[in-house]
């Protein structure tokens, strides 16, 4: 009996010294658009869970990190965060484009030239061979102010649906973002979050004791495809 129990007790321990640590997904999403639409706003939003104090133009990429729990499995959302001025961006902009799983397109509700940028944005994605299996979203952030408007949601849904992307209307500086009929911040990343995990096969993993701060270095493996608009929470 008792060497019945030292040998349970050692394969016991065996057992958990020895099975690698559990793996955390990570879901690399990009987020671009014009200089000030509000992509630092947006992701700190969603990963601080507040509107920040301040913000000045991002020079190069800013990586923002989340763990959250889908189903029970626990993943890692890392939002790049990237410059939307042309002289902060050169020397980055072929690091933004490796190994990424979702990109969110921003514009600012305010600002008709932001939207006009959007098919800029775009090309410059296709340019750097992200494709329509990519996940993309299109965000129009600052619907705070509503009344100063210049897009239209019916023109930017027109634009959505001919890109095959899903359009949310938001704020990042609302607490219930925006008007009524606006989505929540946390709302539109988790939801690409849950897109993301639903697709396979697998996207890249970590050990979960791990941090990573770029993506740059981690291997690509094959995405699925997830090409239709139809996914609106
Ligand atoms: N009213 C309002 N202002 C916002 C919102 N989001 C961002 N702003 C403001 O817009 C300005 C620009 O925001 P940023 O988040 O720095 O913009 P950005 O797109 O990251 O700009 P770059 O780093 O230059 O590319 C700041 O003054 C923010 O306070 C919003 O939802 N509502």
């Amino acid at each position: 009996m008792a060497d019945m129990e030292s040998s349970l007790e050692f394969s016991s321990s065996l057992t958990s010294s020895t099975l690698p640590p559990p793996r955390t997904r990570i879901f690399k999403i990009i987020v671009i658009g014009d200089s000030g639409v509000g992509k630092t706003c947006l992701t700190y939003r969603f990963c601080a869970g507040k509107f920040p104090d301040k913000t000045e133009a991002t020079i190069g990429v800013d990586f923002r990190e989340k763990v959250i729990e889908i189903d029970g499995e626990k993943i890692k959302v890392q939002l790049w965060d990237t410059a939307g001025q042309e002289r902060f961006r050169k020397s980055m902009v072929q690091h933004y484009y490796r190994n990424v799983h979702a990109v969110v397109f921003v514009y600012d509700v305010t600002s008709a030239a932001s939207f006009r940028s959007l098919p800029a944005w775009i090309e410059e994605c296709r340019q750097y061979a992200l494709g329509h299996e990519v996940p993309r979203i299109l965000v129009g952030n600052k619907c705070d102010l509503r009344h100063a408007a210049q897009v239209s949601t019916e023109v930017a849904q027109q634009f959505a649906d001919a890109h095959s992307m899903p359009l949310f209307e938001t704020s990042a500086k609302s607490p219930q973002g925006g008007s009524n009929d606006s989505d929540h911040v946390e709302a539109i990343f988790m939801t690409v979050a849950h897109k993301l995990k639903s697709q396979k096969p697998l996207v890249l993993s970590q050990p979960a004791n791990t941090v990573t701060l770029s993506g740059r270095d981690q291997e690509e493996e094959p995405r699925g495809s997830w090409g239709c608009n139809c996914w609106r929470s």
